[in-house]
């Protein structure tokens, strides 16, 4: 089940889960003035009743009915993400949390009280991941090989976001780790047109792409490291999601402790196809 499927990210999820031929539920949870305004989404043809949020606790009583292992997918807001985890914690139904923002360890904190299993990330297109693992591993292993340099952050998105990248706010605590204080507040923030074509985003994307630069410059300035990933379009996410939902159904099959995975999880078990 993907909520909420009137969203760009939901939408472009909701596709995947169908082009993988997986079975999908035609209900999507939704903000209160879509379910007003929309009624339903159709997703590849398929018709998908909207739930309000005042509807959403009696139709999850029927959905866990009538889909036993449902898995639930959000693609919400950051305003939305702490109230919808705990709704899908509490009501026992293990989720894959892609929307970003809100209080991230209050997240964690209701969902392990809760003992559901869940993938909980920011990022879940593989290749991104497997950077955002790469820079956690360099961390890991040389603490404070950058102390003295100057980290300059700059993430670029359609404008329709609301939120500072969570990507970006994930590779951070990586370069922190690597003795660079940088506090969140720090990240460019670029959500106009002009400067998005500038930089490079292609007209035909400026609705959607995640465009992501971190430069290191030496105390000296005789030195500096870049690092980019340019993201047109949705589909690495919508993709990696299925992954995600795959991984945690297998997980959930095998029994064993609930457990909070992120996707560098899925990608470590090579569960990313
Ligand atoms: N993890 C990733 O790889 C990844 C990739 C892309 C986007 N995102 C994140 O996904 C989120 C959504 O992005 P988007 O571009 O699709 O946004 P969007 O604005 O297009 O869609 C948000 C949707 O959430 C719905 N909504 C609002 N309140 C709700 C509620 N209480 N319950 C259910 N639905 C509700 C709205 O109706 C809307 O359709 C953002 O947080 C974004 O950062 C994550
Ligand atoms: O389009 C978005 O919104 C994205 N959000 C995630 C983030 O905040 O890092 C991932 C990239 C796209």
């Amino acid at each position: 089940m993907v909520n909420s499927c009137t969203g760009k990210m939901g939408h472009a999820t909701a596709e995947a889960v169908v082009r993988a031929g997986l079975p999908f539920v035609p209900y999507s949870f939704t903000g209160s003035s879509e379910a007003v305004a929309v009624g339903n989404v159709g997703v590849s043809g398929i018709p998908v009743e909207l739930v309000a949020p005042a509807e959403r606790q009696s139709a999850m009583e029927r959905l866990k009915a009538q889909f036993p292992g449902l898995i639930i997918i959000d693609f919400t807001l950051p305003s939305a993400v702490n109230d919808n985890a705990r709704f899908y914690a509490a009501s026992g139904v293990p989720f894959v949390m892609g929307t970003t923002g809100g209080d991230r360890e209050a997240l964690i904190r209701d969902v392990e009280a809760a003992g559901v299993s869940a993938v909980i990330a920011p990022q879940m297109g593989k290749q991104v991941v497997a950077f955002q693992a790469t820079m956690a591993l360099m961390a890991e292993n040389f603490p404070g090989a950058f102390a003295g340099y100057r980290l300059e952050v700059t993430e670029s998105h359609q404008r329709s976001k609301v939120d500072i990248s969570g990507t970006a706010k994930a590779v951070v605590e990586s370069f922190r780790q690597l003795g660079i204080p940088f506090s969140e507040a720090g990240i460019r923030r670029v959500r106009d047109a002009r400067t998005q074509v500038s930089m490079g985003v292609p007209q035909a994307h400026l609705g959607g792409h995640a465009f992501h630069t971190y430069r290191l410059v030496s105390p000296d300035e005789s030195v500096a490291f870049e690092f980019k990933h340019n993201v047109c379009g949705r589909e690495i996410y919508a993709e990696g999601t299925v992954d995600a939902a795959l991984f945690l159904a297998a997980k959930v099959a095998q029994g064993g402790p609930p457990r909070i995975y992120n996707m560098v999880d899925v990608l470590r078990e090579g569960a990313m196809r």
